[in-house]
C-alpha cells in the first residue's frame, strides 16, 4: 500500500489502500482473524472444564476455579498486549509474534489431551498425569497471553485501517467484526463438543479431547496465516516510543508539581494535569486528558459485564432445573449459550440497518453513550425475566437437576450387571434393589447382564424426573428386554420449559449489541492515535473487573432464594446505569485526530510569529474542550451525550 503523508499533521495517511466497495480491502484479512481465532478460543472454551473433569480427573471444584482463573487472566493479558503494541512493537507485529504463542498454547493443550503418550499399560488412562496436568496449564498461560495479547490491538488494527473519511465505513467494520466474533464462537460452540464426543486413540479408545483441541490449533494457525497474507495491504501505524511510561511519568510530575504549589499565593489551573506543562508536551498533556475522561467514564461499566457473563454460569444452573424437550430435539441446559451468538448474528444487522436508521429518521440523537445507557437497561430487564423464570421454577420444581435418578428393582433369582454407556449401576444381588443414579435427560440405553443372559432397552427420560424399574423373574436368555422390563415413574419430569430462557437471552443481547458493540466503537473513536490499543485493554479490563464482582457479590451477599440475587443484580445494573447516563449527559465527544493535529500544526507553526495569537487562541480553545465537558464550542464535531 502506498501511504501518503498528510500535509497538515505530517503523518502517514490510512484509508488508501485498495477499496471495496468504500471498504480497505485489508479488512477482510482482519475479520477471517478474528473469526478463526474467535472460534479457536470459545471452541477451546467449550470442552475445557469436561477435559478437566474426565481426563485430568479433577473434581468440580477444582475443575470451575481453574476454568474461572483461566477466563479472568484472558481479560487481564490485554493490558500488556496493548502497552507492548503501543509503546514497542506495533501493533501488526504484537498480533503476529503472540498470535504464535496462542497457536502453540492450542497446540499444547491438543497435545496434552493424548492419553496415549503416557498410557503404558494401555488400559486407556494416562499413567503419567503429571505430565498431562503441567503440559495443559502451559498450554492454558501461553493461550491466555495470546488472546488476551492480540484481543485489543486486532479492534484497533482493523480501525486503523480507515481514513478520515471513512468514519461511517469504520462503524459498520465493527458491528461485522462483532458478527465474525459471534459466527466463529456458535460454529465452534457446536462442532467442538461433537468432536469431543468422538472416540479415539491409538492402543484404546477414549473421549477425543485431543481432536476437540487440535480443530482450534489449527484454526489459530490459519488464523495467523490469513493475517499474515494480508501483510503488504495493512496500514501500520508505528509505535511511539514507551508511551505508556511518558504517561504515568507525566500523570505522576502533574500530581507532584499541584502538590508543590498547593498554597494559594499560586493561580490554580484549569485541570489537574495542566501542572504538567511545565516539564511535559502539551499534545501528550490533551492525549492524556483524552484516556482519563474515557476511562473515568468506565468505572461504572463493569456492572454490565457482571450480569452479562452471568449466562454462562446461573442461567445455566437455572436451565438444569428446566425442560429442555423441544419435540424433535432436546436441548441440553450448555447448549441454551448458543442462544446468545444466533441472537448476535439476527440482531446486529437488524439494529444497524432498520432500528438505528429508524430512531436517526425520528429526528432523534442515538449516540454512542445513549446506547450504551440503554444495553445496560436491557440488561437488567433480563434480569427481571431470569427471577420470574425462576419464581415459577421454584414453584413447580419436583426436582433439583436435570440428571434423572433412576433405580432398578431385580426380581430374577440371580444377580445382574446394569450400566449405561455414562452409569454404572454395579452388580444387583437377587432379589434386592440398586441405588439412585443419575441418568442424564434424554433417551438413555441401559445394558443388561446376568451370566449368558444380556440385552439391552432404551428409555426417554424428562427433566428433573425419577424412576424404577422391574427386572422381572421371568426374565432369561433371548428376552427382550425393551418389553419385558417395565417402569414406574416415581417424581414427575420438570415442568417450566427451557424455552421461558428466551425472553432474558433476548434483553441481554439486545443489551450486548447495544452496549459491546457500541463500547467497542466508543474506545476506538475517543482514543488518541498512540493510545488506541491502551483503551481497548482499558475496556477489557471492565469485563476482566466485571467477573470478579460476580464471585464477590455472589459470595458476601448469600442470599437463600435465587430470584432475589437476580433481583439484587438488575437493581444493581438500574443503580449503575442511572450514575452512567449522569455522567454521560457531562460527556463532550472530541475528535483526537483533529486536536492532536491542531497541537503539532501549532508546534510546527512556532517559529512563525503571525500565527502566535492565532495558535494561542487555538490551543486555549483545545485545551477548554477537553477540561470543561459543557463546552459547546465545538458543536459540528464534538456532541454532547
Ligand atoms: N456474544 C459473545 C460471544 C459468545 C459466544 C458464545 C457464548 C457466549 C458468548 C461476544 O460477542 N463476545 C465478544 C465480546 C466480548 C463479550 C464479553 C466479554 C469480552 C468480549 C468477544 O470478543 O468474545
Amino acid at each position: 500500500m502506498a501511504d501518503h503523508e498528510d500535509p497538515k499533521t505530517g503523518k502517514k495517511n490510512k484509508g488508501t489502500s485498495k477499496e471495496v466497495c468504500g471498504y480497505p480491502l485489508s479488512i477482510f484479512f482482519i475479520v477471517v482473524n478474528e473469526f478463526c481465532e474467535r472460534f479457536s478460543y470459545y471452541g477451546m472454551r467449550a470442552v475445557l472444564v469436561l477435559y478437566f473433569k474426565y481426563f485430568l480427573r479433577w473434581d468440580d471444584d477444582l475443575a470451575t476455579s481453574i476454568y474461572h482463573t483461566f477466563v479472568a487472566l484472558c481479560y487481564l493479558t490485554p493490558i500488556l498486549g496493548a502497552i507492548v503494541a503501543d509503546s514497542w512493537l506495533g501493533k501488526f507485529k504484537t498480533i503476529i509474534y503472540l498470535s504464535i504463542v496462542y497457536a502453540i498454547g492450542q497446540v499444547a493443550m491438543a497435545v496434552s489431551a493424548i492419553h496415549d503418550i503416557t498410557d503404558t499399560d494401555r488400559d486407556g488412562t494416562p499413567n503419567n498425569m503429571t505430565f498431562h496436568v503441567v503440559l495443559s496449564m502451559v498450554g492454558l498461560f501461553l493461550i491466555a497471553l495470546g488472546t488476551g495479547g492480540i484481543k485489543p490491538c486486532v479492534a484497533a488494527f482493523g480501525g486503523d485501517q480507515f481514513g478520515d473519511h471513512q468514519e461511517r465505513q469504520r462503524r459498520t467494520f465493527f458491528s461485522v467484526f462483532y458478527l465474525c466474533i459471534n459466527g466463529g464462537s456458535l460454529l465452534s460452540t457446536i462442532i467442538t463438543p461433537i468432536l469431543r464426543a468422538q472416540n479415539c486413540g491409538i492402543y484404546s479408545k477414549q473421549k477425543c479431547y485431543s481432536l476437540a483441541f487440535g480443530v482450534p490449533a489449527a484454526l489459530m494457525v490459519v488464523a495467523l496465516v490469513v493475517f499474515i497474507v494480508g501483510s503488504g495491504m495493512y496500514y501500520k501505524a508505528k509505535p511511539e516510543g514507551n508511551i505508556m511510561g511518558d504517561v504515568c511519568k507525566c500523570i505522576g510530575f502533574a500530581i507532584s508539581n499541584r502538590y508543590k504549589h498547593r498554597s494559594k499565593q499560586y493561580p490554580s489551573r484549569e485541570h489537574w494535569m495542566d501542572w504538567a506543562e511545565d516539564k511535559y508536551d502539551k499534545l501528550l498533556i490533551a492525549q492524556i486528558k483524552m484516556v482519563l475522561k474515557v476511562l473515568f467514564l468506565y468505572i461504572p461499566l463493569p456492572m454490565f459485564w457482571t450480569l452479562f457473563d452471568q449466562k454462562g454460569s446461573r442461567w445455566t444452573l437455572q436451565a438444569t432445573t428446566m425442560d429442555g424437550n423441544f419435540g424433535a430435539i432436546v436441548i441440553q441446559p450448555d447448549q441454551m449459550q448458543t442462544v446468545n451468538p444466533i441472537l448476535i448474528l439476527t440482531l446486529v444487522p437488524i439494529m444497524d440497518s432498520v432500528i438505528y436508521p429508524l430512531i436517526k429518521k425520528c429526528g432523534l440523537n442515538f449516540t454512542p453513550l445513549k446506547r450504551m445507557t440503554v444495553g445496560m437497561f436491557l440488561a437488567a430487564l433480563a434480569f427481571v425475566c431470569a427471577a420470574v423464570v425462576q419464581i415459577e421454577i421454584d414453584v413447580s420444581r419436583k426436582h433439583l437437576t436435570y440428571f434423572n435418578l433412576t433405580q432398578f428393582v431385580n426380581g430374577m433369582n440371580k444377580p445382574v450387571n446394569v450400566s449405561t454407556s455414562e452409569v454404572v449401576f454395579g452388580q444387583i444381588e437377587k432379589f434386592h434393589y440398586s441405588n439412585y443414579s443419575q441418568i442424564r435427560n434424554g433417551r438413555a440405553t441401559f445394558f443388561l447382564q446376568s451370566g449368558q443372559l444380556s440385552c439391552a432397552f432404551s428409555r426417554d427420560f424428562g427433566f428433573g424426573s425419577s424412576y424404577t424399574f422391574f427386572i422381572p423373574s421371568t426374565l432369561s436368555l433371548g428376552s427382550n428386554c425393551q418389553e419385558s422390563i417395565t417402569g414406574a415413574e416415581d417424581i414427575k419430569p420438570n415442568s417450566v420449559h427451557m424455552a421461558l430462557q428466551v425472553p432474558q437471552y433476548f434483553f441481554i443481547t439486545a443489551g450486548e449489541v447495544m452496549f459491546s458493540v457500541t463500547g467497542l466503537e466508543f474506545s476506538y473513536s475517543q482514543a488518541p492515535s498512540n493510545m488506541k490499543a491502551v483503551l481497548q485493554a482499558g475496556w477489557l479490563l471492565t469485563v476482566a473487573i466485571g467477573n470478579f464482582i460476580v464471585l464477590i457479590v455472589a459470595e458476601v451477599a448469600k442470599l437463600p432464594k435465587q430470584w432475589t440475587e437476580y433481583v439484587l443484580f438488575a437493581s444493581l445494573l438500574l443503580c449503575v446505569c442511572i450514575i452512567f447516563s449522569i455522567m454521560a449527559y457531562f460527556y463532550t465527544y472530541i475528535d483526537p485526530t483533529e486536536i492532536e493535529a491542531k497541537f503539532r500544526r501549532n508546534v510546527g507553526d512556532d517559529d512563525d510569529d503571525k500565527n502566535d495569537k492565532q495558535r494561542k487562541l487555538e490551543m486555549e480553545m483545545m485545551k477548554r474542550d477537553l477540561d470543561r465537558s459543557d463546552d459547546e464550542h465545538y458543536k459540528g464535531k464534538q456532541t454532547k451525550m
